[in-house]
Order: C-alpha cells, then structure tokens, then sequence
C-alpha cells in the first residue's frame, strides 16, 4: 500500500503466476500495468491500474481482479475509489522499512469499507530485511495477528503463491444476484479516440444502459474484462470488474462514482465517492501565446484520464491567456506538466504553487487561489477582517535517532500539537516513532517533504489529511522588474517569513533571469514595502562580439544557441524570463 513496498513488482508475479501474462514477453525491468511513460520513468504508479485474472486451483476456476494503486500521499484519492470496487486489500509492507506512515491511512480507509485485510511483508529477500520486528510493528498498530502475515520476495517469486491461496482462502467473493436488477459502478473512465468513453465498472447486480446521476441512456457496444488489456466478454457478472464503451461521447458524462442501470428500471444509487479535493493550485500559461488553444485542448484530453485536475480559465496581464490548474498535490501538478510535455508535446510556464486560502470579509468569505487575487491587507481600503489557511494533520515515521531532526524540521515549519509514539519495542535505534501535528498546508507544498528525506537519510515516509482552515498572518508578496510588478510571480507567505522568502526568491531571479541590455532592478515588495532587492547588470547585445570573423560556424552557433533558449523564455515587459523564474519545478518535487 505504500509507496516502493513493492506492489506493482508484485502486481506483475500475480499476473504471471496466473498465466495472465507471459514472463518471457516482458522486459525485465518494466512493470505490466505501469502504463504511462511518466510511470515507467519514475518508477511510480500514478493511476490505479485493473487487470482480470483467471487462477485455476483444487479443481476450481477463480476469476480474480486486481487493482493497482499508486502509493504516494496525493494520490489517495485514486486509492479510495479503487478499494470500493474490492472486497479484500493486500497490506504490503517492505520487510526494510517497515510500516509508513500512508499505510496506516489506506488501512484505515480498507477497514471502515470491510475490506478484508492479508498483511504481506515483502523484500524478504534482502539481507537488511527484518521480518520479526517489523511484525510485531503490524501488530501493535493495526492489531493483526503474526501468524497472518505472509512474507514474501515480489523480486524472486518466493512465496507469492501463498498470497494467491490467502486470496482465495480469506477473501469472499463478492456478493452478487445475477437475477437483480443490474448495477455498475463506474470507477474509473479513459477516452478512446474511436469508441468514445470507456468506463471502468465494478457490476453490482443482474444492453442498454442508462446512468443514475446524468439520466442519459446509452446503448453498449462492446464490454470485457481487462486480461491484462480489454477482452471482449459476452457479458459482465455480477462482482466482475470489466470495462464497457457505450456510444458516450464526453468523458465529462461519465462521473465516477456513478451508478449505471438497465433502461426501464429504477435502482437505488450505490453510495459514491468523497469527491477530489485540490489542494494546490497552479497557473499553466504556454511559453507562446498563440498555443493557449491546443494548450486548453491539451488539458481539456488529459483532464479525461485523470479526472481529479480542476480546472478554470484566467488570464495574466504579464503572461496572458493560462488555465489555472488545481491539484491533489505537488507530485500530482509535476506529473501532470511532464504528462503535458511526453504526451501533448506542451511548452509551458508553470506558476508557483498556492493553497487556497478563505479571506473572511464582513458579509461574505471567499477562497483565493490566485495570489493576484490575495487582498493588500495593509489597505485601509480592503475590508477583509481575516485570512485563513488551510491546515493538516500530518504523520510521519522515522527510526527514533531521527527524532530530534524531524522535530526541528516540524517547528521551523509552524507546526503545533506534536507529538510522538513508539511503533515497536524493539529498543534500538531502529525502533520506528510515529510524529503526529497539526501544520499549514502551504509550508508542506514547498520544501518540507524533500527537507524531511534528506533529514532522515531517507528514512522518514509522510502522510498528511485536510484538518480545515485557521487564522493565520498571511501577505502578498509581489516581484517588481524594472519597476513594474510581474502579476504571475506573486507568492502568499506567512508575515513571519517575508525577509527571508523575499531575499531567496530575489536571488533566485538574479541567478536565473538573463542579463539584458540595460540595467534591471529586482525588487519583492509587500504592500508598498520593498522587503528585498538585486540589480542584473546589463548585457552587450552581440553575443558573437568576441568571436573572430573567420569563426562563422562558431558563430552560427551561438546565434543558433541564443535562439533556442529565447524559444524557452517569455518576454514579460521589456524583461525576458525562463520558466526557473516563475517556478523551479525541480526545487518541490517531492517523491
Ligand atoms: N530486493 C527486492 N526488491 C524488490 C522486491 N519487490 C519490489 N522490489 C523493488 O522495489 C522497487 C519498488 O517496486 P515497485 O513494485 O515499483 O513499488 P510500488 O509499491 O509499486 O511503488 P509505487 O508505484 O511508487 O507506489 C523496485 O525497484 C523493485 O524492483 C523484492 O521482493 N525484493
């Protein structure tokens, strides 16, 4: 359940065991049902992927589905969605690591459904593997009992067949009437440019279908089960998990969490989904003014594979027309930018990621999640009685020598109501302690995960949830470029840490922005205030001046060079700006 434990090398040995997919066709080191390139790059799952097994065992012949599901804290919406179309979950943990602290909270999640639960240790194979403690750490905090645990090696094979008994063993089938009425829920949904949407349904119950939350009717074309890809079935069981594409043209139709049921007769909807909360916003601007219609089109198409991206249109006076993208998290917005890059061919300049935040007036409140939009709450003439942030419970868990590091690290980043606990009672360094506080979300959508890696050697895992909004001293920063303020590279940062956020960020500019050939004043200003400047020096214009006559390819060269890199810079103003300064992508993200 958690991020490198090892569930998609698992997902693999399970479809190959089953003979779902041949060991032979598959590149050694490339994950079946990692489909994106992102994916396979990064070694992530980012959607949850479905794949039908079929496992001939005693006799008997089971039809087994199994999802796959990302593992990092923004994608825990794709978690949840996924577990309402199961009925058990396997917990797996890295017998190296130990229980992180996501797996608590996707434990959680499978328990309230009543998912039954088979706890795997894997990485057995490893000599850093620590099977017994880490038990023991399982049955103190979710109270499962050793002899359940299965240990196993995803890597080498050994012991997989166990999960599959255990699956099998522990997991009921689900329950189904195939003389009800028919009932699909519709999870998940992917656009096929021929055949139009293509839902991922859990049927629930008994041609034409019709939806309960849209009305529409639709009539089925082809349906089946992911074996590892489509294959077309005669028809869908109940408790199967299998595809349909209906004549549904807009992937917006297709609403996850809806309820599908035969034309004619009335059904009660099955209970839905928490719907996707964003939680970080972006601008997304493209680097050429005249793209913002494929790059809106672009979007538009990657927003129907991935359904929890938010989005509305704004514009910028010094970038111009742009969407204004929401986010699960700064994994998530990273992703989604390099999607647009791989898939869409997309150049863009993405702004700096901002929670939103309630600005609470007299008569109304309202949520801002464009800093051009954040009152100057200096003005007098701003009416604006408060601001408030939005805050999470965050965990972490680390071996205890961490401790003080993690505590620091908690403080520096306004943290409150911390607190800690032993996981085990093992008594040695490596004994695990779970961190508990309350803290901005805005000071996690920064630098807090990468801080906290590399505090705890990579040892610490993180999970935070939504724990509503507090008051909180926020304020405006705005950048000024030759004395004119750059709209999209304003920030909201805490009153507390103005100087030092404006003095980094001045800087960063100073580094980043190319000389030109006059003289540019930085400045980042609050309200009226200057709280920090640099001066870029100017720049001769010629940049093949030193170069000898009798150089010409040397010098072609350098005006070829200086045109692809003016291709990757936005002229705001008189001032041309790399992507580095509205936003260093590299500098957040977070894994
Ligand atoms: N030695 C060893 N390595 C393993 C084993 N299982 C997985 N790995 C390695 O651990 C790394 C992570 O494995 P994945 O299967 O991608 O992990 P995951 O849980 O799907 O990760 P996310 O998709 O990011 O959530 C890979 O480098 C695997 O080769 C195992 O049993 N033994």
């Amino acid at each position: 359940m958690c991020k490198d434990h090892g569930k998609s090398t698992l997902a693999d040995r399970l479809l190959e065991l089953t003979g779902t997919i041949d060991k032979k066709q598959k590149g050694s080191n490339q994950q079946v049902l990692d489909k994106l390139k992102v994916e396979r790059e990064r070694g992530i799952t980012v959607k949850a992927q479905t794949a039908s097994m079929i496992h001939k065992f005693s006799g008997h012949q089971y039809l087994l589905n199994l999802i796959d599901t990302p593992g990092h804290v923004d994608f825990a919406w794709e978690v949840s969605r996924s577990l309402a179309a199961c009925q058990g979950a396997l917990l797996l943990v890295d017998a190296t690591q130990g229980i992180e602290a996501q797996s608590i909270s996707v434990f959680h999640i499978a328990q309230e459904r009543g998912l039954k639960i088979i706890p795997v240790l894997n990485k057995i194979d490893l000599p850093a593997a620590q099977p017994e403690i880490i038990t023991a750490q399982m049955q103190s905090t979710f109270g499962i009992d050793p002899v359940d645990c299965i240990a196993i090696s995803a890597k080498t094979g050994e012991g997989v067949e166990n999960v599959l008994q255990a699956i099998i063993d522990r997991i009921p089938p689900p329950s189904g009437d195939a003389s009800a009425p028919l009932k699909a829920l519709l999870f998940d949904s992917s656009y096929d440019r021929y055949r139009g949407v293509i839902s991922l349904v859990n049927i629930q119950g008994g041609d034409k279908i019709a939806s309960c939350h849209t009305r529409k009717k639709y009539e089925v074309v082809d349906l089946g089960i992911m074996h590892p890809e489509e294959s077309p079935t005669a028809s869908l069981q109940p408790g199967q998990v299998g595809f349909i594409a209906c004549n549904m043209k807009e992937s917006s139709e297709a609403h996850v969490g809806d309820t599908l049921h035969r034309v004619g007769e009335t059904v009660e909807p099955m209970p839905g989904f928490k719907l996707a909360k964003a939680m970080v916003y972006a601008g997304i601007y493209p680097i050429d003014s005249n793209d913002f219609p494929k790059l809106e089109e672009s979007i538009k198409r990657l927003t129907l594979t991935d359904r929890s991206v938010e989005v509305t249109r704004e514009s910028s006076t010094a970038l111009g027309q742009g969407c204004r993208l929401g986010f699960l998290g700064t994994l998530h917005m990273d992703v989604f930018r390099q999607r647009l890059e791989d898939e869409y061919d997309a150049n863009i300049i993405i702004t700096a990621p901002t929670v939103p935040y309630k600005i609470v007036y007299k008569d109304k409140t309202v949520i801002v999640s464009n800093p051009t939009d954040f009152p100057d709450m200096a003005d007098s003439s701003v009416r604006a009685k408060e601001v408030q942030e939005p805050i999470v419970n965050a965990s972490m868990i680390a071996p205890q020598s961490y401790l003080s590091d993690m505590l620091e690290l908690c403080y520096s980043h306004r943290a409150e109501n911390l607190d800690w606990k032993y996981l085990d009672t093992s008594g040695t360094p490596d004994s695990r302690i779970m961190l508990t506080c309350t803290m901005p979300l805005t000071e996690i959508v920064t630098d807090f995960f990468d801080k906290l890696k590399s505090r705890s050697s990579g040892f610490a895992s993180f999970d935070y949830e939504d724990a509503g909004y507090q008051p909180s001293n926020m304020v405006k920063m705005m950048f000024l470029l030759n004395n004119k303020p750059v709209d999209a590279l304003a920030l909201i940062v805490h009153r507390s840490a103005e100087q030092d956020v404006g003095r980094a960020w001045v800087k960063k500019l100073h580094k980043v922005i190319p000389r030109q050939l006059f003289e540019v004043p930085i400045q980042a200003a609050v309200g009226r205030r200057i709280v920090a400047r640099e001066t870029l020096s100017a720049l001769r214009a010629d940049v093949t001046a030193g170069l000898y006559g009798g150089h010409y390819e040397r010098k072609l060269k350098h005006l070829k060079n200086q045109k692809e890199s003016k291709k990757k810079m936005k002229r705001v103003g008189s001032v041309e700006l790399p992507q580095e300064a509205f936003f260093d992508i590299l500098g957040t993200k977070s894994s």
